[in-house]
């Protein structure tokens, strides 16, 4: 008997942390694991800096048990939403409180501003998630195009380095040989244990990144020997996001003419946007999203019947002027 006990008190469910710095690629990685053949059942917990819940929404994959986390960040005000959480998916893996959820796995990704340490530490100061859980890897994206920059100055996108088992050098596309070459040797420096991968789009194999048991707590307290013990943990705020919402359509040349037009001189102030527009005579919501002056919008999937259909654009940044931001957006309203 005490054996069997044993044997499932150490029956731990891996958990994979996914962070990165803001657009470096998590959710194209999550994506790209999610529609993955691997065999893994993967329960997913997404954490948003900002109201709206624009990554879920961009998130495939619709099997998945996907948990969201709003109005805060994972390291800080909504880390007992985590905990939370955590216990929550424990409780319904063997159907209790009337709940099942079945799944082999977590994977939770973290906002691009979240500092992973507290986050990790909750895995070993909690108690009642470390007997149900163990952590199986952090996997960091690395941004090739814009990570010298954030490196320079952000303590987040420092730590995610530092803390992580796997860096994927995303976005290679983006950046010339020397570069990519020069950032290897920066992150290197930096994190001397991490397995580093070259990737285009988060393209890994994802064995590479789930079930590698690659997290070691004596590594970490190597690189920092307090950090179980550290409270407080430093941001950088003077990152603010704004949330713009438009219920009337909006005309999608004035929106790409509008922000554009900002971004050729602010683009270094912002780090990140994304939303979804409703945007006149169109069928489909129109994605909108890109990473300093880095833009695009597409065509997603058409509004559903009885969708609300609303314009909602999230910007992540330095400098913002709400004030500003709305009454450009409202000016694109379609005539
Ligand atoms: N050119 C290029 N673009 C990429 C690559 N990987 C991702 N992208 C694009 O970069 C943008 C940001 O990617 P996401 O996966 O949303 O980044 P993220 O890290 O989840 O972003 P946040 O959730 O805002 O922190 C999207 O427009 C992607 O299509 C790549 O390897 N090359």
């Amino acid at each position: 008997m005490a054996v069997e006990m044993n044997t499932v008190s150490r029956e731990r469910i891996p958990v994979t942390l996914l962070t990165g710095f803001l657009g470096a690629g998590k959710t194209t990685l999550l994506n790209h694991i999610l529609s993955a053949n691997h065999g893994h059942k993967i329960a997913v917990i997404v954490n948003e800096f900002g109201e709206v819940g624009v990554d879920n929404k961009l998130v495939v994959g619709a099997d998945e048990e996907i948990f969201e986390m709003n109005n805060g960040c994972i390291c800080c005000t909504v880390r007992g939403d985590l905990i939370r959480i955590l216990g929550e998916l424990r409780d319904a893996r063997i159907g209790k409180n009337g709940r099942k959820v079945d799944f082999d796995r977590v994977l939770i990704e973290t906002t691009g501003l979240a500092d992973p340490a507290p986050v990790i530490q909750t895995f070993y100061v909690d108690q009642e998630v470390d007997d149900a859980y163990s952590l199986d890897a952090v996997v960091t994206v690395v941004d090739a195009k814009h990570a010298e920059q954030h490196l320079d100055d952000g303590h987040e996108a420092q730590e995610q380095v530092a803390f992580a088992d796997v860096l994927l050098l995303n976005k290679i596309d983006l950046a010339s040989e020397d570069e990519v070459k020069s950032l290897e040797n920066r992150l290197r420096s930096m994190n001397p244990y991490a397995r580093i991968y070259r990737t285009e789009k988060s393209n890994i194999e994802t064995e590479k990144i789930l079930g590698i048991n690659a997290f070691d707590i004596s590594k970490k307290l190597e690189i920092d020997p307090g950090f179980l013990e550290e409270e407080d943990h430093e941001h950088d705020n003077s990152v603010t996001s704004i949330v713009l919402r438009e219920e009337k359509p909006l005309d999608l040349r004035k929106v790409e003419k509008w922000l554009f037009g900002w971004l050729t001189t602010h683009g270094a102030d912002v780090f990140r946007y994304k939303g979804f527009l409703y945007i006149n005579n169109v069928k489909q919501r129109v994605l909108i999203q890109g990473v300093h002056m880095l833009f695009e919008s597409a065509g997603d999937r058409p509004w559903k019947d009885g969708e609300e259909k609303i314009s909602e654009l999230v910007l992540i940044g330095r400098n913002l002027d709400s004030s500003w931001f709305q009454k450009g957006f409202e000016e694109c309203v379609a005539h």
